[in-house]
This record gives structure tokens, C-alpha cells and sequence, in this order.
């Protein structure tokens, strides 16, 4: 065992270091910003919204399956259906609402369900505008016959 790599200090070595002060501290692995966010209940609505009626709302569309996009800008929702032909039924149904409301949605369609997303861009954020349309689109899924996620039809092999 030398004077370095036991315990006791060494004059020699001690008096030749020069005193550097404290370990420097490490930068974590990715910048505390950036954490991955926690699930989050804190919508961010629009400018000029009644928070407290829309907070009410939300609560409401997130028990019927809706659920809170990524920026707590909207919300969304997949609704399965037994054929492709219903799914795009579905969609030309909410168009024809959007249409009259110039209010419009993003909307992914597959072949037995849509994936619908209401936001609002224009003042950004969350608005009643949002709520209407997304309890429309139940209202809908429930007269075209969307059905549990299970029932959907899927791409693939059936077995
Ligand atoms: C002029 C027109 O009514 C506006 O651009 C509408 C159109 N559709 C819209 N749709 C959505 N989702 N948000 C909007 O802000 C919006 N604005």
C-alpha cells in the first residue's frame, strides 16, 4: 500500500497538489425541464373561458373516456366501430357538425375505429367550443353504434 492509495495523508503528495475545491457538480442526464411529465389534471385553457364551468366539463368528458392530449391543450378519444364503412360514417358525421360550427377536429381513421382530438387554435387552448364538439361526437358514436374497443374490427388474420 502506497501513501496514495491508503487512508493516511502523505505530506509529500498533499503539499505538491494544489487545492482544487470541491468535486465539480455533474449536470443530471437531461435538464430537469425536460423530466417526463407526470400525468397531469391542469388543462390550459383559452383566454376568456369560464375556468370554473370548464373545469366541470372537463371532469365530465374525462369520465366518458375522454382524455387530456399531451399540452393540456384538448382532449381526446377513440371510438371503435365494427366495419371501416361505420368509421368513416362517423367522421363525415362530426364534419358535417364542424362544418356548421367552424369548429374541426384532427381525426385519424383506421379500419374499425377513429381516433378524434378537439383543440382549440384561435385563442389557443381549451374552450367550450371543445366541449360541445366532443360531447357531440358521443352523442354520435352512441346513434352510429360504436362499440367497446374489443368488438372493433382489426387489421390482421381473423382466428
Ligand atoms: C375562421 C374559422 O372559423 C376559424 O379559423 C376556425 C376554423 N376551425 C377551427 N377549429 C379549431 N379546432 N380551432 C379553431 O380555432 C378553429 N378556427
Amino acid at each position: 500500500m502506497n501513501c496514495l492509495t491508503s487512508m493516511r495523508l502523505c505530506a509529500r503528495h498533499v503539499s505538491k497538489r494544489p487545492f482544487t475545491g470541491l468535486p465539480k457538480m455533474q449536470a443530471p442526464a437531461f435538464p430537469l425541464r425536460q423530466f417526463p411529465r407526470m400525468s397531469s389534471t391542469a388543462f390550459h385553457f383559452a383566454e376568456g373561458e369560464d375556468a370554473q364551468q370548464l373545469t366541470r366539463d372537463a371532469n365530465a368528458l374525462l369520465q366518458q373516456g375522454w382524455a387530456q392530449d399531451g399540452e393540456g391543450m384538448g382532449v381526446t378519444k377513440t371510438f371503435h366501430f365494427k366495419s371501416y364503412f361505420k368509421a368513416v360514417a362517423f367522421v363525415n358525421m362530426i364534419a358535417a357538425e364542424s362544418a356548421s360550427k367552424k369548429h374541426h377536429p384532427t381525426m385519424t381513421v383506421r379500419i374499425g375505429s377513429v381516433d378524434v382530438h378537439w383543440t382549440t387554435h384561435r385563442p389557443r387552448g381549451f374552450t367550450q367550443k371543445d366541449v360541445t364538439m366532443a360531447q357531440h361526437c358521443d352523442r354520435g358514436a352512441d346513434l352510429m353504434g360504436a362499440v367497446d374497443p374489443s368488438q372493433g374490427l382489426k387489421c390482421g388474420p381473423t382466428v
